[in-house]
């Protein structure tokens, strides 16, 4: 079997999800899994609404569910002609935006957001987007099979964030996904959902449906992992920054995991760890171009020098100077026992004798964290910092890539730097508004016109 996974720009209007039906049809003798995305920016716009419930102002939320309702209904009425098939598809999806309507205003009635809320809600987007695909696919002859995420995704409950457990959804996936393979019918579940062992819904973190293809496909075995989105697949920067980047035919595992986490949001960076576990190949391709070769994600890609250039925005560098570092064997585990505390990971790391600095990806617990670090010493923090990172397998062989970097950096200051010891990636923290600069000085430098 094949899991078949279909981003937000994939399913983000009928047209869209037309295309996708082609591409599964054209999948049906690899008995295909599908796993969907909210329709684009759904997620976004249901967090926004639950933020804005929360702070009382209950008619902005309430006319962001009504441009929902519409935009879902709008695409129920361009893709099921059936007009019963219709008719019973709008009126499930109205009643679950009549129950969104209702949540939105007891969180505004209560005042506050909870995460576990925050994740009632943000499920909406896939438990609509499912619905609705589905209905659109079995119009189009496809013999799709609603499967509700909640039952097969089991988790913690670490809500906005939670850890699957893969025991659970291993024998939950063949109990629920199995039997209509067997049957040669496509089951089609949402993506970054889940639910406690209790039933209660969870969420995977920003951006984790692609961790869900990966782990249904892990726990059924699946012959390959095919990730859907709006560009050719992986590239050597984001088009969106680098409009030259180029497309990367085959990637390592290892150097695709370091280009998903330092920001190539492409690619959730956890989608790749239970696909090597298994050796399961993973495509990605553009649902608009489904002819392209897309990139392949393997163990055995070739191991270039450069490979590629990422990037994040909006990083929080927390530095900490103490003379206690100074030959004390444990201070580092002290510290790190803190960032575990806070849940707090940390994506860069560069040490002195007498100092700490560190980059957080997620800065939303630093208060409690800035709290249990300031006994160890002076802490400082510095917001609006932005990371760039290079990888490529060869970036330490010696000394011409490293050159090649900094040189290409010019004038754009570096407040820190780190080379993996493994030498596949180089990461450099840079003000946050040089970015995009930094990244296209980068890409020029290494995948430009005379760069080798
Ligand atoms: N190295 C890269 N290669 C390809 N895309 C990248 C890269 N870095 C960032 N991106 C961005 O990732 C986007 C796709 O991710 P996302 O918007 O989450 O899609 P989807 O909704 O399909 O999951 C692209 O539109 C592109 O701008
Ligand atoms: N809809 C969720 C999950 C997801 O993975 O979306 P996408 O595949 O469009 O990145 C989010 O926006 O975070």
């Amino acid at each position: 079997m094949i899991v078949v996974k279909f981003g937000g720009t994939s399913v983000g209007d009928a047209e869209a999800i037309e295309r996708a039906a082609s591409i599964v049809r054209g999948r049906l003798p690899g008995r295909p899994v599908i796993v969907v995305s909210a329709m684009g920016g759904a997620t976004n716009a249901l967090l926004a609404l639950a933020e804005q419930a929360s702070r009382g102002q209950l008619i902005g939320a309430a006319r962001a569910v009504e441009a929902l309702r519409e935009r879902h209904l709008n695409a129920v009425t361009a893709l099921v002609p059936d007009a019963q098939a219709a008719t019973e598809l709008s009126g499930e999806l109205g009643a679950m935006f009549d129950e969104l309507a209702r949540l939105a205003e007891a969180i505004s009635v209560l005042g506050f957001l909870t995460p576990r809320s925050l994740d009632t809600i943000a499920a909406y987007g896939e438990i609509l987007s499912s619905h609705l695909v589905t209905a659109a696919f079995r119009a189009r002859d496809i013999p799709a099979e609603l499967v509700d995420a909640r039952r097969v995704m089991i988790t913690d409950d670490h809500f906005c964030k939670a850890e699957p457990d893969a025991d659970r959804i291993a024998e939950a996936a063949r109990a629920h996904l199995q039997p209509h393979l067997r049957e040669g019918r496509v089951p089609i579940m949402g993506g970054f959902i889940g639910a406690t062992p209790d039933g209660i819904t969870t969420t995977l973190g920003r951006g984790g449906s692609d961790y869900s293809a990966s782990l249904v496909g892990a726990a059924l075995q699946a012959d390959v992992i095919e990730i859907w989105t709006d560009v050719d697949g992986m590239l050597t920067a984001d088009p969106r920054v680098v409009p030259d980047a180029r497309l990367i035919e085959r990637i390592r595992f290892d150097e695709a995991s370091e280009l998903a986490s330092f920001g190539a949001k492409v690619l959730h960076p956890s989608t790749i760890a239970p696909a090597v576990r298994r050796g399961i190949p993973v495509y990605i391709y553009n649902s608009r171009r489904p002819e392209g070769k897309g990139t392949l994600i393997t163990s055995d890609a070739p191991r270039r020098p450069v490979s590629a250039i990422a990037a994040k925005s909006a990083t929080t560098v927390v530095k900490l100077r103490s003379t206690r570092m100074l030959l004390a064997s444990g201070f580092m585990k002290t510290v790190f026992e803190i960032f575990e505390r806070h849940r707090t990971s940390v994506d860069v790391i560069a040490t002195s004798e007498v100092s700490l600095s560190v980059t957080l990806d997620d800065p939303s617990n630093l208060d409690e964290l800035l709290g249990d670090l300031t006994p160890l010493g002076d802490v400082s923090v510095e917001r609006e910092r932005g990371i760039v990172s290079i990888v490529g397998a060869g970036l330490s062989d010696n000394g011409v890539a490293l050159a090649r970097a900094f040189g290409a950096l010019g004038d754009l200051r570096v407040h820190m730097a780190s080379l993996s010891a493994t030498g596949i990636n180089l990461t450099l923290v840079v003000d946050g508004e040089h970015v995009g600069p930094a990244m296209q000085r980068l890409h020029d430098a290494f995948f430009g016109e005379g760069a080798t």
